[in-house]
This record gives C-alpha cells, structure tokens and sequence, in this order.
C-alpha cells in the first residue's frame, strides 16, 4: 500500500546491502514513519515482542527473516533450531508465527550448511510474497459481502465496524479484514469504518484509523465500548475483524474484546466476519476457549497510555489511579456460534469443520 503516494510493504529486504531486514516501527505510529534496520535475529526477536511489528501474518514473515539473518553468521543444525524455538517463543497466540518458522526448517534442514541463509532468504521471500498475494485474494472474496449490503441499501454508505489492525501494516501487505475495506473502497463502494479504538495499545485509533486516513476511507474512531449501543441503532452493516489462528471447529482468536463484539452482533442481528490468511488456520486445535494459549502482555499497557502532547511531543502517562494492578490478555476466543462466516484467499466458508475441510481439504486430510 502506499503512504503519500509512496508504495511500502511493511517488511523487505535492504536493496542497498541485500540482507538486513526493514520493517516499520508501528510503536512510532501514528505520529512518525520511522523505518528501522534489522541486522540479527536478537533486533528481530525484540521487534516482535515490543510489537516494533505486529499482526499474525506480519510476525510470521518477520521472523522469517530473522531466521535468514541468523544462519548468515551461523548455519549448523544447532544454530538452525535454537533460532528457530527462540523466534517462535516471541508471541504466543498467533499461529501464523510457528507456520512460517515450521514451513523455513522444512525447508532449510535438507539444505547443506554453506547454503542455508540464501536458501532462508528464497524461503522467508516466499513467506512474504505468498501473503501478499493471499492478502488480495481475501479482498476479493470478502468484497461481494460488502456489495450486497450496498445494493440493499442504495445511496446509503455501508456502515463496518472492525476491532484492532487488520490493514497493510499487520500483514506483508493489503491486509485481511482491511484488504476486503480497501478493495469496497477502490470498486467505488460507499463505505465508512466505525474503529474501535482497541485498547490498551490502541491498534485501531493509532494504526487503522492511519492506514484509512491514508487511503482515504471514510472512519470514526469509536471507543471500545459503543460498538454495541451503534448495533443497537442499526448503525452497523457489518463487523469485519482479522484473526490470529482459527481452530479446526472455526473457534477465532483474535485482539481482546473482540469476543464482545461478536456477542453484540449476535444480538443484534449483525454479520460477524473473520477474515483470515490460511497461515491462520490451527488444524491441531479444536476447542479455542480452552486449548489456544493467551499472550499476557505487560500490565503497564492497561494502566498508562500513549499519545502526543499539543506541542507534538510522544509521551507516555499513566491513566490508571497509582497503586492499582493491572491484568493485561491480549487475547481472547471467539465460539464458532458467534461466527456468521470466514472470508479467506480460497472463497468464503461457514465457521466449522466442515466449512474449513471444503475450502482445504488437504488440511483434512493431514489431520
Ligand atoms: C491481520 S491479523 C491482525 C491481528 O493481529 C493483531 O494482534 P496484535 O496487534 O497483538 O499483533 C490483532 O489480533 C489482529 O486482528
């Protein structure tokens, strides 16, 4: 996607030495483009857990690449596999990061050692370019969800409401939830975003409503808390959210709160989508609630925020009353009864085994 006009990806590769590793610092967003230089896989391993770079895809990718950077200087079986558990302790929830470190040893372990970090190079490549590619498509096939609430509705805006990021900057690029956005509001479509905020880090005030800015897409930043009351008052078609893995019964993990989103669409007769890459999908898990492990971030998340003072300095303050613990999931799961449907590069599916095994059936097969 582009930033004034310029076109970015959130990750790639130096074109001047060919081997460090570029991402976005998404922590300096909204209010600075601040392109950092990764050199090893300890710079890599820090980005990802001070979320420097985040969203399932995007980490999966990233680390990647961490693993490239690693056997440059370290190539041997054991080098290999320590970088690779170390990488894939970073962050928890999403699974997309242990997809994309599974799918680099698969293809690294034959490879002779002298070879190995071209070899990791062509390999995270790969991981990069198929998302980007799988990140289209899921905008595609979520956009005739879009247009029918539209000819439903004609010379009215399509009312979305999404949770967290889910844009360019949380995948290679695109997006999931945001890509479907994008592709409505390229084609034309009236569309406007209700953004939850999605506290406590604020993905969406900070870095959805940035990427919508951006690209022009009319959006309101909502606090977390209105969505229901909007859904209530027929204000929301449709709510459009991403996901960090999905289990083989289409149990969704996804940013804390979404859970109660989907609580108040199913109240209130509204859509709930999950759009999703199939670096997403967690064959080997079938209850959500119970067996996919919840990140718990640092407590100062909840108890102090971010943001930029009239006279345009970032600081940090602590809006909790002093004293006061904080508890800090990053997390939680949404029941596949809560799900009207998943929007994916290979079509749209109920949220259930069924659904899933239709639309990969060699998941179904392996399982
Ligand atoms: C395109 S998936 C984005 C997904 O990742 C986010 O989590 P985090 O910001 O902690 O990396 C959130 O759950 C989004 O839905």
């Amino acid at each position: 996607m582009k930033i004034d006009g310029v076109p970015y990806r959130s990750v790639w590769v130096d074109p001047e030495d060919g081997w460090s590793v570029r991402i976005l610092d998404q922590t300096r967003l909204p209010w600075t483009v601040e392109i950092l230089r990764l050199t090893d896989e300890r710079q890599v391993a820090h980005a990802i857990k001070s979320m420097q770079v985040r969203g399932a895809p995007l980490i999966g990718a990233v680390a990647a690449y961490g693993l490239a950077l690693a056997l440059r200087r370290d190539d041997s079986d054991a080098a290999l596999e320590a970088v690779a558990a170390m990488l894939g302790r970073t962050r928890p929830t999403a699974i997309n990061l242990r997809w994309a470190l599974d799918r680099m040893l698969r293809a690294l372990r034959p490879v002779a050692p002298g070879r190995r970090a071209a070899a990791a190079y062509a390999a995270a490549a790969d991981i990069a370019e198929d998302d980007v590619e799988t990140c289209r498509r899921i905008g595609q096939h979520g956009l005739p969800l879009l247009q029918a609430i539209a000819a439903r509705k004609p010379g009215k805006r399509v009312n979305i409401l999404t949770h967290c990021n889910t844009g360019w900057i949380a995948t290679v690029d695109y997006g999931t939830a945001l890509s479907v956005i994008y592709q409505a509001h390229d084609s034309g479509l009236p569309v406007h975003v209700w953004v939850d905020e999605t506290r406590p880090r604020n993905q969406g005030s900070a870095l959805t409503a940035w990427e919508l800015g951006k690209h022009g897409v009319p959006h309101t930043v909502i606090a977390d808390n209105a969505g229901g009351h909007l859904m209530q008052h027929g204000e929301v078609d449709i709510v459009l959210v991403g996901t960090d893995r999905v289990t083989r019964q289409g149990d969704v993990a996804n940013k804390i709160g979404t859970y109660l989103k989907a609580l108040a669409a199913h109240d209130n007769g509204v859509p709930f989508w999950v759009a999703l890459p199939h670096s997403t999908l967690d064959m080997s898990v079938r209850d959500g609630v119970r067996e996919i492990p919840i990140e718990e971030r640092d407590a100062r998340e909840v108890l102090e925020t971010t943001g930029q003072t009239w006279d345009g300095r970032v600081e940090t303050v602590r809006t909790a009353a002093p004293g006061s613990a904080g508890l800090n999931p990053a997390f939680d799961v949404t029941p596949a009864r809560l799900v009207t449907g998943l929007i994916t590069e290979r079509g749209r599916c109920e949220a259930s085994e069924t659904g899933l095994r239709g639309l990969y059936p060699e998941f179904a097969a392996a399982a």
